[in-house]
């Protein structure tokens, strides 16, 4: 049995080939970004008007002129207008460019305007008040957004402004979902009294969608030969297949011998942890990786948030993160030597600070129990008594 430190690095070095692809930009929120973002032109582009109202040249205020006339009017979206007479004034309106000859800008709020003059009504008036300068933010050339960085709204944001319409991005992986087990039907069926619906396939379809990822499904009862031989197809066409279920000890348990007949190297089977122990995985010599995760609800969605979701990240090229902390808000014992993946509902203090509170519910058949979870709290081997106050690493659900 290996480490979770150990599993993890097998995972992270075992990534798939990372595929490029140019996408439309409204197809690329919650993409992986595959080239740096820079700057076309400076931020903002011209000295930019920010209030509306007039631009004076702010000598004439200082000294003493309050009365202007209005030479006028520069809209946003016009070039830029030229005052002609120092001291006069423009009226100017809020993204208009400023206009030349003028420095600052006064609000309407703070003038008077009649019979084509306008009068200051405010002493405190700034030099440079109003504009926000060329440049100010970001100059042309600047890299903005670093390869690695996954596509929010602020980086739509900034690819529009920088007119990339297409975009380099990750390419998401082909993914194969399947349930195993002679106890499972599908979820329009009514089970009988020994069966129960495969729910596992579901929920983790519906992450995988989370992460942008629509994955196939099949399901395979509990015979050798017709796992073996349907498995050997999926082998071929997927670069990822999720399993769950029949990894353990079982008589029925014939994953881990159908997958090595089948040419998949086993890079581990079993990881000192609880929920998920038995966790299997490998590769393909055709190029395609194995997460064959336990059958217990709790554990095979276990595995999906901590090892499944990082190595995708990682395959996909995304900038390294580190797991947030959260703080215990009531102690747990936990005695076996294991990594303890403890089921925590999150909420703040008063004061800020993340608590986690245990939810132990019955272990990892116990679905129902997520519901009141919002995370994993990552608690390490070496230690019985996990204290109310201690922080540890927190994976929230997705
Ligand atoms: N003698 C031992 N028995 C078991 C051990 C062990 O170390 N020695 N490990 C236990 C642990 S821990 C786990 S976890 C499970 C893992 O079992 P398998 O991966 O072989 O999974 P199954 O036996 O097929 O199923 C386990 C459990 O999960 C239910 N299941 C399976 N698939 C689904 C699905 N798609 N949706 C909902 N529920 C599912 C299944 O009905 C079983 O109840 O083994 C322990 N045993
Ligand atoms: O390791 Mo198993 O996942 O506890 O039920
Ligand atoms: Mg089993």
């Amino acid at each position: 049995m290996i480490t979770v430190e150990e599993a993890q690095n097998i995972l992270l070095s075992h990534q798939l080939p990372l595929k490029v692809e140019a996408l439309p930009l409204d197809q690329c929120y919650g993409k992986v970004l595959q080239e740096d973002l820079f700057a076309d032109r400076d931020f903002p582009p011209y000295n930019r008007v920010t209030m509306d109202g007039i631009a004076i040249d702010h000598a004439s205020f200082s000294t003493g002129q309050r009365v202007m006339n209005i030479e006028g009017v520069a809209p946003a979206g016009a070039p830029q207008l030229s005052l002609e007479d120092r001291h006069a004034c423009l009226e100017v309106m809020t993204g208009a460019i400023l206009p030349s000859g003028t420095d600052t800008v006064i609000r309407y709020e703070d003038i008077q305007t009649e019979g084509g003059q306008a009068t200051i009504q405010e002493e405190n008036i700034v030099q440079g008040q109003n504009i926000h300068y060329q440049g100010e933010d970001r100059s042309a050339g600047d890299l903005i957004v670093n390869k690695g960085t996954v596509i929010s709204a602020a980086e739509i944001g900034i690819c529009a402004t920088i007119g990339k319409s297409v975009v380099k991005t990750s390419q998401l992986p082909k993914v194969m979902v399947i349930s195993t087990g002679d106890e499972l039907v599908d979820i329009q069926e009514t089970p009988e009294a020994h069966q129960i619906r495969r729910s596992n396939v579901y929920r983790t379809v519906s992450t995988l969608g989370e992460l942008g990822i629509t994955a196939d499904t099949a399901h395979l009862p509990d015979d050798k030969e017709e796992i073996r031989r349907r498995l050997s197809g999926f082998l071929e066409s997927y670069e990822v297949i999720m399993l769950s279920g029949g990894v353990s000890k079982g008589k029925f348990d014939f994953l881990p011998t159908v997958l090595a007949s089948l040419g998949v190297q086993k890079l581990f089977h079993k990881i000192k942890q609880r929920p998920g122990k038995p966790f299997w995985f490998g590769t393909h010599p055709g190029g395609s990786v194995v997460f064959a995760l336990p059958g217990n609800p709790i554990s095979s969605f276990m595995c999906m948030q901590a090892y499944f979701i990082p190595w995708l990240n990682h395959s996909l090229g995304r900038s390294n993160y580190d797991l947030p902390h959260a703080i215990l808000s009531e102690s747990i014992q936990f005695k076996p030597d294991m990594v303890y993946f403890a089921q925590v509902k999150i909420t703040f203090s008063r004061d800020g600070r993340l608590l986690a509170l245990p939810i132990e519910g019955h272990g990892s058949g116990d679905l129902a129990n997520l519901v009141d979870a919002d995370g994993f709290l990552q608690l390490p081997r070496g230690k019985d008594e996990f204290e109310a106050g201690e922080a540890y690493p927190l994976i929230l659900f997705r």
